[in-house]
């Protein structure tokens, strides 16, 4: 076990609410010799030292979840799903609590930590609870296979696979990170969740809730860290059994290279660059709602729809209602009611950003609307940004920008608008702006994408698959099909025949 010191220096007060910094790793708190600083986005004041995690902390995380692993996985359904529900209601109780540390750590959207994401996690916990106790098993007769077949019994069931490395992004912090941890747990696995460096403190809150909700020692350890100075020890772990994982393809392409050696099994939720297809015959208050709508979080979501792609017809129309909204929000604090932006997650995020959009316009984009940061409010505030006159093969258009940039294109006709829409490398999401419901079919049906929305945006039922094609991730999570990635599912087959009871 790693060292232990003692001192109050391990924790972060924001707004009153005591976060501690250290790892959590077999129910208690432990230290590393060194330790990393975490910024806030709001100011760029640092807000903590936190535990700067390697190769021992790995080895303790892994060995606490394995030593874990028989007891959780044994104890009944029932009693996980318990468990589950007490962690959410901790989550409810302290709702407002995780909100303000996550909007002062990320800097998204208080208001939207409040209304959305913090009663989202909760609902993470109490949906894969419910899933699990519906999940039941499933059983088949085999009528046919030869003469020695008929009658025999196919079970088949969702075994616990032991411990899971879940390592996660800045972007939605506690979000992301339950949409894992949850259906690891009721699965029945222990976990090892390593938050991201940018926004570590939920994870850390999170720790101290599961365990007022009775969750052994062991069954959930987090881990602070880089990942290039903790990743490896735990993804090349043979003692890991899954490795789910969102962020970015790079990181994922190291990721997968190492659980090679031992073929753990992989999930992965990656980056996109998802089009909106308005189309002229679409409701267009409703598109450029859909459109503005992209802006959310600045931006940095993997999800949004940053390639607008406009029926031409429209265009004009569109370009001018979009920018006459976006126009009118509020870029600011994101502890203020008011504002609708807030700042990125980090100045090398903003160097990126401005990267792109500085070699957009030396490639003949036109900015529309932004580029550059706020004035007043400084660097980290970088504000809405459109472009136009960008080419399909440009790297604005082909890459993942990650903040809040969007590129406007238009078609004419659903040929060209399925082309553009799937001529990427990704395929995570696409939305559709159309009054027709034929087109919504056709055009839908063509679409290269793990979700696709039609007159909507980020609506999300938990029991459907969630993922995403080409370079957007491997794999889908949600509802049945989370359990059957953190599962090890197994199938018995039994004779009719050959036992000395028959009861
Ligand atoms: N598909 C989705 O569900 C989804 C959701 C949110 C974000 N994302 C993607 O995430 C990206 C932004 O997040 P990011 O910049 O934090 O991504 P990132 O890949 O840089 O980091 C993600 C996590 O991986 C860790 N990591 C880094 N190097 C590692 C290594 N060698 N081994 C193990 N772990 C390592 C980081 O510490 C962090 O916890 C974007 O591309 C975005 O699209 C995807
Ligand atoms: O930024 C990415 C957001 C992803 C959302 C989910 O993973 C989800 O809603 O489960």
């Amino acid at each position: 076990m790693p060292q232990q010191p003692d001192t109050a220096v391990h924790e972060a007060r924001i707004a009153g609410v005591a976060v501690d910094t250290r790892h959590w790793i077999a129910g208690r708190r432990v230290a590393s010799a060194d330790t990393f600083p975490d910024v806030s986005p709001i100011d760029g004041s640092t807000l903590a030292r936190i535990a700067r995690g390697g190769p021992t902390e790995a080895e303790a995380a892994v060995a606490a979840a394995k030593a874990a692993f028989p007891g959780w996985a044994a104890t009944p359904r029932a009693e996980r799903a318990r468990i589950l529900r007490a962690i959410a209601d901790g989550v409810e109780k302290r709702l407002e609590e995780l909100a303000i540390v996550e909007t002062t750590d990320n800097g998204a959207l208080l208001r939207s930590h409040r209304r959305g994401v913090m009663p989202r996690v909760a609902r993470n916990f109490r949906f894969f609870a419910e899933w699990l106790l519906t999940l039941g098993h499933e059983d088949f007769t085999t009528h046919t296979g030869g003469p020695a077949a008929p009658g025999h019994t196919n079970h088949v069931s969702w075994d616990p696979a032991g411990p899971c490395v879940l390592i996660t992004p800045w972007n939605a912090p506690l979000m992301l990170a339950t949409w894992k941890v949850a259906p690891a747990l009721a699965a029945g696995n222990t976990v090892i969740l390593k938050p991201a460096e940018w926004s570590p403190l939920t994870a850390s809150l999170l720790a101290d809730i599961a365990a007022e909700a009775g969750l052994p020692p062991g069954v959930l350890n987090v881990v602070q860290g880089h990942g290039a100075e903790i990743g490896d020890d735990l993804t090349c772990h043979p003692d890991v059994r899954r490795i789910s994982f969102t962020g970015s393809v790079a990181t994922a392409r190291r990721i997968a290279a190492s659980a090679a050696s031992n073929l753990t099994p992989l999930s992965l939720e990656l980056g996109g660059k998802s089009p909106l297809l308005v189309f002229a015959d679409a409701d267009l208050e409703l598109a450029v709602d859909l459109a503005v709508e992209q802006f959310d979080n600045a931006g940095q979501v993997c999800l949004a729809a940053t390639r607008l792609l406009v029926e031409e017809s429209i265009a004009d129309e569109f370009t001018e209602r979009f920018v006459a909204k976006a126009s009118r929000l509020r870029q600011g604090d994101p502890r203020e009611a008011a504002t609708d932006i807030g700042p990125t997650i980090h100045p090398r995020q903003i160097e990126r950003i401005d990267g792109f959009v500085r070699r957009a316009v030396a490639a003949g984009a036109r900015v529309v609307f932004g580029g550059g940061s706020h004035a007043r409010l400084g660097g980290l505030y970088y504000r809405p940004t459109l472009l136009t006159d960008v080419a399909q093969d440009s790297e604005v258009v082909q890459e993942e920008v990650f903040g809040p940039v969007l590129t406007l294109q238009t078609f004419v006709d659903e040929a060209e608008a399925i082309h553009l829409a799937n001529d990427t490398r990704f395929g995570l999401a696409a939305t559709v702006a159309t009054g027709d419901h034929r087109r919504a079919e056709r055009v839908t049906a063509e679409l290269v994408a793990g979700t696709v929305w039609v007159n909507c945006f980020f609506v999300r039922d938990l029991r459907a698959p969630f993922g995403g094609s080409r370079l957007s991730g491997v794999g889908r999570e949600g509802g049945t099909w989370s359990f059957d990635f953190y599962c090890d599912l197994k199938n018995r087959v039994m004779a009719p025949k050959g036992f000395h009871d028959h009861g």
